[in-house]
């Protein structure tokens, strides 16, 4: 936990719509730490909420989103990027004055195309990121410590009131969160390069795996060592979700891809012609950025994924 973690609740009550990893994440790690007094919540599914509420997920889980937000001095948006706008419109007319929304969106600039024509004046919107995950989904699969010691980025638009963003970074930071703040369009640069490439990345090359049934079936299971281990994680990540981050981050998306293209092109090449000088250039160079980031504390691996409240 970080050591800035403040005592006594930031908000009052705060509203998560839908509710899946990262909002049972949070309301674990609100309720741990003491931030709000009351968290309610809202998921498009009835079978959803009726999980929630037999997990003991929110205090009150409502029957729609008006309902949630209605009386939140706090609402966080915790659905797929792609209905994001849908959903601010649709909490839009219960808001109240002087309210921050907030969202958890892995994509920012076309959240925050989505959401502002729909914040009422007098309410704040402070977009949010928590680079933080894994790849499960849905209400059962949030845990407590999810953000311990994991990056926040907060992407504030100009002219944001710095009161609504302080009191935002202290929710996140009392979650145990490392909080930041970034502009929208570098932040969809830096995660098109850390996050969303590596995700296609692995999407295919599991699918590759896959083509090759023969392999598939016995041997890529049984003999699979850590490097496509890892892969198969991450490929095993939500759907839905992912379709919406490559939808809604189309230009620094292919923009890396087409480096990564380009650079794979070469490697295979030297590969065909036999330029070991040129394999083993690279590959020194990845190594010493890969040492770069562990001699710099950086190296934040995958948390530990235990389950539940008490994780
Ligand atoms: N999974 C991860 O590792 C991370 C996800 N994110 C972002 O957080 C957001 C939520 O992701 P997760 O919690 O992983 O997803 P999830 O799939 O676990 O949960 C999403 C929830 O939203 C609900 N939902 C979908 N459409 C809805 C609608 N129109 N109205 C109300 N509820 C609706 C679903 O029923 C589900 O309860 C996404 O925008 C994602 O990009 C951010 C950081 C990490
Ligand atoms: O599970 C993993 O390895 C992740 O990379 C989790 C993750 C997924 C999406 C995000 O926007 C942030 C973090």
């Amino acid at each position: 936990m970080s050591e800035t973690a403040p005592q006594g609740p930031v908000y009052n009550r705060v509203a998560l719509i839908g509710l899946g990893l990262i909002a049972s994440s949070m309301f674990w790690a609100m309720k741990r730490a003491g931030l709000a007094d009351e968290v309610t919540g809202f998921a498009r599914s009835a079978e959803t909420r009726e999980t929630a509420r037999r997990i003991g997920l929110c205090d009150r889980v409502c029957d729609s989103a008006a309902e949630a937000v209605a009386g939140a001095d706090l609402v966080v948006l915790c659905v797929p990027v792609g209905v994001m706008g849908a959903v601010a419109e649709e909490i839009a007319p219960a808001l109240q004055p002087g309210a921050t929304v907030s969202d958890v969106g892995s994509v920012k600039r076309h959240v925050i195309d989505a959401v502002t024509p729909h914040i009422p004046e007098g309410v704040h919107f402070v977009p949010s990121h928590p680079l933080a995950g894994t790849e499960h989904s849905g209400p059962e699969s949030g845990f407590a410590s999810l953000f311990e010691n994991r990056w926040n980025l907060l992407v504030p638009v100009e002219g944001t009131d710095p009161e609504a963003v302080a009191r935002l970074r202290r929710l996140w930071e009392g979650m145990g969160a490392n909080v930041d703040e970034m502009d929208a369009d570098h932040h969809d640069l830096v995660l098109a390069v850390t996050s969303h490439a590596p995700h296609l990345i692995a999407y295919t090359m599991v699918g590759v795996a896959d083509d090759l049934r023969r392999v598939t079936d016995s041997e890529v299971i049984k003999y699979s060592a850590a490097g496509f281990r890892d892969f198969t994680r991450i490929a095993a990540s939500d759907p839905t979700m992912w379709r919406d981050v490559f939808l809604s981050n189309k230009e620094a998306t292919l923009e890396i891809l087409g480096r990564f293209t380009e650079e794979l092109f070469a490697l295979q090449r030297a590969i065909r012609t036999g330029d070991g000088d040129h394999l083993h250039a690279y590959f020194t160079r990845t190594r010493a950025i890969r040492r770069g980031i562990i001699e710099a504390g950086q190296d934040t691996a995958a948390p530990d994924f235990g389950r539940g409240p008490k994780a």
